[in-house]
C-alpha cells in the first residue's frame, strides 16, 4: 500500500471525539483521608447551591444525579502504617470505583463530588475500568504522590497518585483491605497542573519520571490555555485518549475558594481554572471530573459561598457553558423598541 492510502486509513479510523451531552453526578460523603472535620458534607453543600439545576440550563445537557456512594460507617480504624483510616479509606475508594464504571458505561460524563482527594483512587480506579487509555490530570497545589513511608501527615488524601500508579506499586508494603485495587494506571499518562506546595520526595517521584508538570511558575509562564495544552500534548500527541481531571479545590488561591482544608497562597484565579476546562471541555475528550477537598465548615457565610460557587464554575465550564451566553434559538432580530 502507498504512504497516502496508509494515511487516509489511518486518519478514517482515528475516533472523532465530540463532548458528551450526558452527565452523571456521583455525591461522596468522606473526609477520612484527612484530619478535619466538614469535608464530607460538601456534595450536600453544592446540591443545596443549585448543583443539579445550573448545569441543566446548559444547553442541551441531559443530567443525571446518581446520589451519593454508601461511605463506610464503621468507627475509625487504627493507622496502619503511617495510613490514617486506611480501612474507611480502601472500603469507600471501591463503592466509589464500582459507581464510576456504571455511570461511564451509562454512556454519561462522571462528576465525582467529593469528599477528600483520597476518593481519587476510587474514582481514576472506576475510570480506568471502562478506558484503559484514559490520561490523568491531576489540578492540584499538592501532587498528592507521597506514599506511607514519605508522607509527614499520614493523611491518605496526600497518597492517592502514588497507590494508583502501578510504576510505584513497588514502594508500598502490603496494605491490608486494598486487595481489589490494582494498580494498573501508567504514570507516563499523568500530568499535574497548579503545583505549589510539593514535599521533597514527592519531588524526587516528579523529576523520576519525567511527570509532565505545570506547575504555577509554568502557568505564570506560559498562561493557563497553553499549559493545559502543553500537558495534553505530552501525554497524548495524537489527540486520541480519554480525560479524567482531578480537580481539587485547592489548586485555586486560596482568596478565591478559602473553604478548604490545605489551602496556599499564590494559586489559580478563578478565571484561570474556567479557562483550563474550557480549553479541555473543547477537546471532546473530558470524560470525569473529580471535585474535591471544598470544605463548607471553614471559613466564614462568605468564604464558603465563594469556594461553593467556584466550584460550581468549575463544573459548568468543564460541561460546555459558555461565559458569552446563548442567543435563543430561532429569533432573528431584538424585540422592538417601546417608543414613548
Ligand atoms: N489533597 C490534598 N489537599 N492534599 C494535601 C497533602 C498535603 C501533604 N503533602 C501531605 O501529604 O499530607
Amino acid at each position: 500500500m502507498n504512504g497516502l492510502k496508509v494515511l487516509v486509513r489511518r486518519m478514517s479510523q482515528t475516533k472523532k471525539w465530540e463532548p458528551l451531552a450526558r452527565v452523571g453526578i456521583l455525591g461522596v460523603p468522606f473526609e477520612k483521608g484527612q484530619k478535619k472535620y466538614g469535608v464530607s458534607v460538601a456534595p450536600a453543600a453544592l446540591r443545596c447551591a443549585g448543583l443539579v439545576e445550573q448545569l441543566r440550563q446548559i444547553e442541551g445537557l441531559d443530567v443525571k444525579d446518581f446520589g451519593d456512594v454508601d461511605t463506610p460507617k464503621s468507627p475509625p480504624s487504627a493507622r496502619v502504617d503511617n495510613m490514617e483510616h486506611l480501612e474507611q479509606v480502601s472500603a469507600c475508594a471501591q463503592a466509589l470505583s464500582v459507581r464510576v464504571a456504571e455511570v461511564l458505561r451509562d454512556d454519561r460524563v462522571v462528576i465525582t463530588i467529593g469528599g477528600d482527594h483520597s476518593i481519587g483512587v476510587g474514582s481514576v480506579d472506576g475510570h480506568y475500568k471502562v478506558n484503559e487509555d484514559m490520561i490523568l490530570i491531576w489540578v492540584d497545589a499538592h501532587a498528592d504522590i507521597n506514599t506511607n513511608e514519605t508522607s509527614d501527615s499520614g493523611s491518605v488524601h496526600g497518597m492517592p497518585v502514588a497507590l494508583l500508579c502501578r510504576e510505584l506499586s513497588d514502594y508500598w508494603p502490603y496494605l491490608p483491605t486494598m486487595d481489589w485495587q490494582v494498580p494498573r494506571f501508567s504514570i507516563k499518562n499523568l500530568g499535574y497542573i497548579g503545583l505549589r506546595s510539593v514535599d521533597s520526595y514527592e519531588r524526587l517521584a516528579i523529576e523520576k519520571y519525567n511527570i509532565p508538570t505545570f506547575a504555577m511558575e509554568d502557568v505564570d509562564t506560559h498562561g493557563i490555555k497553553s499549559s493545559v495544552q502543553h500537558v495534553l500534548q505530552q501525554l497524548d500527541p495524537r489527540g486520541e485518549k480519554p480525560i479524567h481531571v482531578s480537580f481539587d479545590i485547592d489548586s485555586l488561591d486560596a482568596l478565591e475558594a478559602p473553604s478548604t482544608g490545605t489551602p496556599v497562597r499564590g494559586g489559580l484565579t478563578l478565571r484561570e481554572g474556567i479557562n483550563m476546562m474550557e480549553t479541555i471541555y473543547a477537546t471532546g475528550r473530558l470524560r470525569a471530573v473529580d471535585l474535591v477537598e471544598i470544605n463548607p465548615a471553614i471559613g466564614t457565610d462568605t468564604d464558603r459561598r465563594h469556594t461553593i460557587d467556584a466550584g460550581l464554575s468549575i463544573l459548568k465550564a468543564a460541561l460546555g457553558a459558555p461565559r458569552r451566553g446563548t442567543a435563543p434559538k430561532g429569533v432573528l432580530d431584538l424585540p422592538k423598541p417601546t417608543t414613548a
